[in-house]
Parts: structure tokens; C-alpha cells; sequence
């Protein structure tokens, strides 16, 4: 049998499957980890089912095209979907269950609830660009973890801003699941590892790393003690000669996601969005 057809435990598409597989585990001692993703999965969310398995004996992914954080004007149609590659690679790295939620499981008839995180983690980035974004995110992440109530949730540093809004709702909401950040997963030139590079044309492909070079000298400054105003205007500067329209390149203190003005107010995490052509790519680094 098709390890993930349908019928067998290893995929659950509704809220019940799901919980008898994780109690059935969970009545032989296991832990569970949990790694949410929207799927067309790339080697990054394959090392965060490995840092899924340090944590826990049992892996479960789930692959939910969240309709909730996306604007009207994004991209949730042409999102990659790629489920049976996803099912293959999922497999591969040693996970165990997979859960491939339609929307009206995960929104049914009268669904009216919606969680706003504020504060600094919520603040001033993403958000200025995406205004309902996160508040998409943190409802479907509280959603999934209520479903599954894992012991840990690894979420990537890719999208630092949601890691630190997802640890801010966790906290704030006395969610007993720890949730755990994973380091980004690079191409070789640099470039962050995302599903949506698949928009990138070949032109753009190849400009691409230049947001990641560009962070990386902005800290390189930093360090060799330049003011962080004229490293972040040098790395703005870099990152448009290479073709990029900028949304936002900042300084935010590495925990709290507050604003800093010096590299003394750290530890200071560099974070950046920008668009090439219709692709919009975000990056972050620590200095
Ligand atoms: N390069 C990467 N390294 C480590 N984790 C990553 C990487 N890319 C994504 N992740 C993490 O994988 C999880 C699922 O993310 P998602 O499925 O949206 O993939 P994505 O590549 O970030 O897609 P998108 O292009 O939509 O941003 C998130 O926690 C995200 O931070
Ligand atoms: C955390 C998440 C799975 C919620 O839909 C999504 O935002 C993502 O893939 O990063
Ligand atoms: N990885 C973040 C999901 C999103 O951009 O909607």
C-alpha cells in the first residue's frame, strides 16, 4: 500500500485521524514535534524535520495553504503546490505523519474567531506591507497546535518575524508547546531557500543573492564598528544596484523585535524584504 495514499495512517486530512495516530503514540510514551509548513518543501523545511526529530520520537508535518494570511492581492492560486514530492521528501528525512487539511476542515461553516498579536515582534516589518498577514498566521499556527498539542514546533529563522510572533502568541496564550527556531538553509551562493524562488526567471535568480551579501557586509560593518544609520543606507544601496525594489532593510533587537539604534542596544538582527520583478523575497541575519 501507497505509504501516504489516502487511506493510510501516515496522511491525515481531518482533525480526528490526526489526534488518533498522535494519541496512539502518545499512549506508547512518544513525543511529538510538530513542523507547519504550506509545503512545495525544499531542503530548509527538511532540516527542520531533523531538528524535529532531536526534539521528539514521532514528526508531524502538516502542508495547509493558509488562504487566512494572504492579502486578496497575493499569491494564494499560484502558490507551488507539490504534494506527492512533498510526501516523498517528508518521508526521506525520517518524518512520520503528514496533515493535508482542505480549508473548510481547518475554517468550517460559521468560522468567526481571529487572533492579533501585537507588540514589537508585530510591528513596523512585514506587517506595513502585509497588514493582515500575521494575524492569519497566528491563528492557523494556535489552531494547529490545538490540534495536534505537540510537545515542540519548529518554526524556520527564514521568516523571523513570524517565529518571533508565533513565540510571542505561545506565550501570550499559555500554550504549553515550546516552540523552537531552526537556522536558514542557503543555497551555496547564499541565496535563502524558499518556495517561492520558483518565481525567480533565471536574470532574477541571479540577482538574488545580492539581499543575502548585501546583510551579510551591513554586519560585517557593523562589527568593524561602523554606525548602523550608514551601514544600513550602504546595504539599501547595494541591495537596489542589484535590481531590487525594497520594502524594508532594518536593525531590530534579535529577541524582543524592538527598534535599536546602536549595535551596543543587541544583540541586533538584521531583517529585509524586498521585491525582483513580481517575487518578493525576505532574509534576515544576526550580527
Ligand atoms: N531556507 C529555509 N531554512 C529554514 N527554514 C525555512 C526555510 N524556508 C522556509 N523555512 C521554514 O519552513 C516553514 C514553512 O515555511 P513555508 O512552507 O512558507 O516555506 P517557505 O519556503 O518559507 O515559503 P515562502 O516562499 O512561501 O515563504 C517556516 O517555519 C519557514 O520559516
Ligand atoms: C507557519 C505557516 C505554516 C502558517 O501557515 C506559514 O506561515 C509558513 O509556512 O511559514
Ligand atoms: N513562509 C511565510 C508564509 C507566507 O509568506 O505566507
Amino acid at each position: 500500500m501507497n505509504e501516504f495514499s489516502a487511506a493510510s495512517p501516515a496522511l491525515a486530512r481531518d482533525v480526528a485521524t490526526l489526534r488518533a495516530r498522535i494519541a496512539s503514540w502518545r499512549g506508547q510514551g512518544e513525543r511529538i514535534a510538530l513542523v507547519p509548513t504550506m509545503g512545495a518543501l525544499h531542503a530548509g523545511h527538511v532540516s527542520l524535520v531533523r531538528e524535529a526529530r532531536k526534539h521528539a520520537g514521532r514528526t508531524v508535518m502538516s502542508i495547509f495553504v493558509n488562504p487566512t494570511q494572504f492579502a486578496p492581492s497575493e499569491d494564494l492560486s499560484a502558490y507551488p503546490r507539490t504534494f506527492e514530492a512533498d510526501a516523498a521528501l517528508f518521508r526521506e528525512a525520517g518524518g512520520d505523519l503528514l496533515f493535508a487539511p482542505q480549508p473548510a476542515v481547518m475554517y468550517g461553516e460559521g468560522f468567526a474567531t481571529r487572533i492579533e498579536v501585537g507588540g514589537p515582534a508585530a510591528a513596523g516589518l512585514e506587517d506595513r506591507f502585509r497588514p493582515t498577514h500575521f494575524s492569519g498566521v497566528a491563528t492557523v499556527v494556535a489552531k494547529l497546535l490545538n490540534q495536534c498539542r505537540p510537545d515542540v514546533a519548529i518554526f524556520g529563522e527564514k521568516d523571523y518575524q513570524q517565529l518571533k510572533v508565533v513565540t510571542r502568541m505561545a506565550r501570550d496564550l499559555d500554550v504549553e508547546t515550546a516552540i523552537i527556531g531552526a537556522p536558514t538553509i542557503r543555497d551555496p551562493d547564499g541565496l535563502a531557500l524558499s518556495s517561492r524562488n520558483v518565481y525567480l526567471s533565471p536574470q532574477e535568480r541571479r540577482q538574488a543573492p545580492a539581499l543575502h551579501g548585501a546583510l551579510d557586509q551591513c554586519a560585517a560593518d557593523l562589527r568593524a564598528g561602523e554606525k548602523l544609520d550608514v551601514a544600513l543606507d550602504r546595504a539599501s544601496a547595494r541591495v537596489a544596484a542589484a535590481g531590487f525594489v525594497i520594502d524594508y532593510i532594518e536593525a531590530r533587537h534579535a529577541e524582543s523585535l524592538a527598534r535599536v539604534g546602536a549595535l551596543a542596544d543587541g544583540p541586533v538582527r538584521l531583517l529585509a524584504a524586498a521585491r525582483l520583478g513580481k517575487t518578493r523575497l525576505i532574509d534576515n541575519i544576526a550580527v
